[in-house]
This record gives C-alpha cells, structure tokens and sequence, in this order.
C-alpha cells in the first residue's frame, strides 16, 4: 500500500533504527517537516544553529550505537552542517542527513523561469557533489518508483559503514506515492573467511604470554560493548581504550586498565600496550591522536587490527569481515568460563577535593567531578576538544562523547543535548571557554525539550590548548564573558567557581537543580593546564611533530 513519499522515508528511518530527529527546517524541507510532526512516529527536536544539529545527531547515534538523523533545509541550512557530517564521517557515526531540495520540476529549468533558484550555491548539485565528500553514500528522492530501493540502499550502508549518509528530497515529491521500503538484507559475507580469521587470531592469543585487547569506537558504534567484554572475560586478558574510545565497556565488568595514550599517558598503561606479544586492536581508528603521541612504541606490523569491515594479522589481510561478525567467531571460540586475568590496578583518579581557597586547576575539576559521581552515582559525559577533554581523561570511567580524532570545537554542547535527547539521562557537558562562545548558545532550547544538562565551562579566557602548541602569540588571549551570569537570560541558573571550594559548592547545588539547565562556569587561570595535556605536548614537542597536529 502507497503512501506519500515523506512517510516511507520517515518509517524507514525508524524501521533501521533511528529513535529521533533533529533539525532546522527552510521553505526547501518545510513540507518534510510537516509530515514528521503530524506523522509522530520519531520524535523532532529543532535547535538554533545547523551546527548543533548536526553535532546533536552525531552524539545521538554514537548513544544508540545506531542511526542519529539531522534534517535540515536545502543550501544555506546543510551547508552550515558541513564541519559536524565530517567530524562524524572521521570518526564513523551513523549520521542520516535529510535535506530539503529543489523540486525536481525546478531542477530541469535551473530554477523557476531558468532564474537562479535562492539558497543555490555554484549548480543546483553543488550540494549533493559536497557531501559526497563526507558521506559513505548518497540519494535524491526524484524518482518514486526507484526511492524504496535508495533508502534502503543507502540505510544499509550507513549501518555496515558506520558512516553518514546523505538523502535528498525535492520538495515536489514529498507526498508523491510510494511504495514502502523494503530493507535489504546485510551485505554477504565469507564465513570461511570469518572462520579462518578468528581461527588465526585465536592461535595468536594462545601463544602468547602478554596479551592485551585495545578498545576502539567502533565497538560502541556496533553496539558491541557487552560482546566484547563477555570476550575479555572469557579470554581473561586486560583491555585498555583508546583515546577516542574512552568510555567505553564503563559498563562491563572486564579488566580494565584504562586509556592507552602513549606518551601522553599514564606509564603503566603504555607499557601493558606496548610490550604485549599479542595487541588485539578491535574497532580501533589508526589515528594521530591514538597513536601520535606513541613515539612508535607500538609494532602495528605485529598487532591485529579488526575496523572498517577487515581485518589485518600481521601481514595477513581478510577484507569483508565485519566486527560483529569476528567477535561472534571469537566467542565460539573462547573458554565458556570467565578465565582469570593477572591483575594490572588502573591508575589511581584524582579524589577528595580539598575544598579550600585556592584558585581551581584542571586536576581539581576531575576530582570535584570525581567526587560527585561517587557520591551520587556518575553520569554520561559529552566533551568539547580543548584541555577538558584532556582533563576528562582523570575522570571516572563513564558514557563518554567527544571529538576524539576530527578534533573540532563546538561538539560539547550540542552533544549534550543530543544525549540528552537520546538517553533520556542527565549529562555532564565539559566545554572550554572558546568552545562555548561557538556552540554553547544551543543551551537556550533546553526549555523547548524539557533537558537540563550539568554543563561545566572551564574559562581561562583563552583558546589555552593553542598557547601550548605557540605560547608567544597574543591572539589567544580571550576577554572574559560573563557565563554564568548569560546562563539566567537563556532559562538556565549559572554558578560561578573561582576557588576550590566554590566549585565543590556550585557542582552540588548544580547536581541537586534538575529544574532547568545548570552551567558551572570555572575560572581557571591561564597557562593551568591538566597533567594529560601537558604530556601530550610534551609528547608532540619530544617528537619535533608540527604543533597541533
Ligand atoms: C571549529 C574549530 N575551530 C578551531 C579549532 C582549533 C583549536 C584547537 C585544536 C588544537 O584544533 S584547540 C582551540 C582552542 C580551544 O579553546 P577553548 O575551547 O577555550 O579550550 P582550551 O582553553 O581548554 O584550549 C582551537 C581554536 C578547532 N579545533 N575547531
Ligand atoms: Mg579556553
């Protein structure tokens, strides 16, 4: 039985997994929009900035370890979207982008009466011709016989891909007749391959006398956290993260040591990592900020690396494996019993803030943090890049988001709302001052959706992390905005900390308020920066690496 284009679309998404969507509509997406909030099944939240909703969407699939969408209007609105769709394709979210189009009867003439259509950039494809470049697979809806297939199509691959994907719907067609979507079924895959694969890696764990399991995103953005830390159970071998992967299996009771960061990380850690005779890499993304700062230390030659649907054991390469599909081959093979791993303690948190006089350092935040998920049960975490995603390093094993590898400012806050959004739970938001200033404003829709996210500001009125890589440039010197006080006029309630124990006494009161969002706004002073930053650039300077790299 047909139904208007809009509502296939919007079943299909739901039907692959989506669980909301977040938007700005444009006359382009208009009718679109109308069918989501008349339709009901997913719901919609708008923010203010395309920004935001494409970090916000981001945030919610990777809290899935599913489908996120971002919907927006033609020109003007994706093209805003463009930064966030490619942080998400860096580090593999399953972002759908839907955009509003010219209709396909404008499309032929260029526009009405060949005039140029507005929101147009270069042609009428420019569009469609960008987000090739930061999307694993693309559609536009102009042709209603062919669409069940598309969105199928391009559905699929924005699960097995774990990377956006790019849908474009003409405004013309939004109610034209189509069949519904039939989802296609997964990809093929060689199970002798799997079996050969798992086989050869379980040899390799067998012999060895140091084994380690790294962690990496893809796990959580396959929703394989619980197989994965059923499989170091039973293997009962240590599992350390990876930068970008901290947070993850925080809810599995596995053996865990922590974050790996090389140099830039806690010593016993990189050396479990690095001198283990068997480092079995799942999900992990080879990425400067993983490895960067390794000075090397890892022979990646002899470490076997199952991500992006392959799998490499040493110099044996099985393409068109995907990581559930190992992971099930692995634990069939594994001991049924949880099997003893030598214990190797994680490094001690920072703990028991001494609430005293003293001006705030990034270490007390994570203590003062620290405490408080200890005391009242810890939340998830979205943070922004800048030293509060370093400093989110000393903090407690939770949920965490962040811009790990693509690195962009302007994630934290939307992010938050994103988890918000999608969980349901309460986060803690860690953004910097610089950060703020780019995204922070999305906290005024917190009202519209009912959120009240714990945002923590650290303001060193400074874009700090640059004066470490250049610290004779004056440019990163920031005025002071008045955060907290900005907090009251966009529906929230701002504390200000400026020594140790009016952050203890802000974050208390700012936990106990759910009635609306609570910003803390730290003052840190400039140049206090946390111990992991410090050795990451010590790390990056030690290996005469360009700054900032
Ligand atoms: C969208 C965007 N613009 C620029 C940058 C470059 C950049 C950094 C990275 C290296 O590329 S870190 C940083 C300063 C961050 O300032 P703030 O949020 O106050 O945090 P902190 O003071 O802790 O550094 C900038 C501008 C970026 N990562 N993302
Ligand atoms: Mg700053």
């Amino acid at each position: 039985m047909t139904q208007p284009l809009a509502r296939v679309l919007i079943h299909a998404l739901a039907d692959h997994g989506a669980r909301e969507v977040f938007g700005i509509p444009g006359d382009f997406a208009l009718p679109f929009f109308r069918h989501l909030e008349r339709c009901g099944r997913l719901p919609l939240y708008t923010l203010s900035h395309e920004p935001g909703v494409g970090f916000a969407a981001d945030a919610a699939a990777r809290w899935h370890g599913g489908l996120g969408v971002a919907c927006v209007t033609y020109g003007a609105g994706a093209l805003n979207m463009v930064n966030p769709i490619a942080g998400a394709f860096s580090e593999k979210s399953q972002v759908v982008v839907i955009s509003g189009g010219p209709g396909v009867s404008e499309g032929h003439r260029g526009g009405h009466d060949g005039l140029l259509l507005h929101h147009q950039a270069k042609t009428l494809d420019s569009q469609l011709q960008v987000f090739r470049e930061i999307t694993c697979d693309q559609t536009r809806l102009d042709d209603p016989q062919r669409a069940p297939v598309e969105i199928a199509r391009v559905l699929r691959s924005c699960r097995e891909q774990s990377r956006p994907v790019y849908i474009e719907i003409p405004r013309d067609q939004v109610d034209v007749p189509c069949d519904p979507v039939a989802a296609l079924p997964p990809s093929p895959v060689e199970a002798e391959a799997v079996a050969a694969c798992a086989d050869e890696v379980m040899a390799r764990l067998d012999r060895a006398e140091r084994p380690v399991l790294l962690v990496g995103v893809e796990v959580r953005r396959f929703d394989l956290e619980a197989r994965v830390g059923d499989l170091a159970r039973r293997l009962g071998i240590p599992v350390a993260t990876t930068f970008m992967g901290r947070g993850l299996l925080s809810q599995e009771p596995v053996p865990s040591i922590g974050t790996y960061m090389g140099l830039a990380g806690c010593p016993e850690i990189s050396r479990v990592v690095e001198e283990s005779d068997a480092l079995l890499m799942l999900g992990v993304l080879l990425s400067d900020t993983n490895f960067g700062v390794s000075g090397e230390r890892i022979d990646l030659r002899a470490a076997m690396l199952a991500a992006d649907r392959a799998v490499r054991v040493g110099f044996h390469a099985y393409p068109d494996i995907p990581l559930a599909d190992l992971i099930d081959a692995l634990l069939d093979r594994a001991p049924v019993e949880p099997s003893v791993c030598a214990a190797i303690p994680a490094p001690a948190l920072p703990r028991d803030l001494v609430a005293d006089d003293a001006p705030v350092h990034p270490r007390d935040i994570a203590a003062a943090v620290n405490d408080l998920f200890d005391r009242a049960g810890p939340m998830p975490i979205a943070a922004d890049m800048g030293d509060c995603l370093f400093t989110a390093m000393d903090m407690r094993h939770t949920p965490l988001v962040a811009p790990g590898y693509y690195a962009t400012m302007g994630f934290g806050v939307p992010a938050g709302l994103g988890i918000c959004a999608a969980s349901g739970r309460r986060p803690l938001v860690l953004v910097g001052d610089g950060a703020f200033q780019m995204t922070g404003w999305e906290l005024g829709v917190c009202a519209r959706h009912g959120w009240a996210p714990l945002v923590v500001v650290f303001n060193n009125a400074s874009w700090e992390m640059l004066r470490t890589f250049q610290p004779d440039s004056g440019f990163n010197d920031l005025e002071v905005w008045q955060f907290a006080r900005l907090a009251e006029a966009l529906g929230g309630r701002g504390h200000r900390a400026t020594t140790r124990a009016q952050l203890r006494a802000a974050l208390d009161a700012a936990h106990a308020d759910e009635s609306c969002f609570q910003l803390v706004e730290v003052m840190l002073p400039r140049g206090a920066i946390s111990d992991t930053l410090a050795r990451f650039v010590g790390a990056i300077k030690g290996a005469n690496r360009p700054m900032g790299t």
